[in-house]
């Protein structure tokens, strides 16, 4: 079964919401809020992540992986890095 989003579909929704400015949206207010608070979130999300994978469950840790996921993209759209940004690193 294909996934229901991919890494880069999160991505052409959050960039689309951060470009109109979207009131309704957290991503809008967590990319306003600035790196430094998006950082703080990063690390946060990281050890969520450690913590389900060495105690909990392989889905509880797949959910934190996402969560991680989301908060860079967060700090991507920050920074106007696009994805072919990071893959060339890859
Ligand atoms: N995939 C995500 C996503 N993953 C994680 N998060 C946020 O990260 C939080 C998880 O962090 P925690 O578990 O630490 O919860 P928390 O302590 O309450 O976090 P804070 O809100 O206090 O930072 C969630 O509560 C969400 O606020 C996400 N927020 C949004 N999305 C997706 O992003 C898209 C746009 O969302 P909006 O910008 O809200 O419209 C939608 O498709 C959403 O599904």
């Amino acid at each position: 079964m294909p996934p229901e989003k991919t890494f880069e579909d999160l991505y052409a929704e959050l960039s689309a919401k951060v470009a109109a400015a979207d009131p309704a949206s957290s991503t809008v207010k967590r990319v306003e809020a600035g790196v430094h608070e998006i950082g703080k979130k990063i690390v946060e999300e990281a050890a969520e992540v450690w913590m389900a994978a060495e105690y909990q469950t392989k889905d509880d840790a797949a959910m934190e992986i996402s969560q991680l996921l989301y908060h860079l993209q967060v700090m991507m759209l920050a920074l106007e890095l696009e994805p072919a940004d990071v893959y060339r690193h890859l």
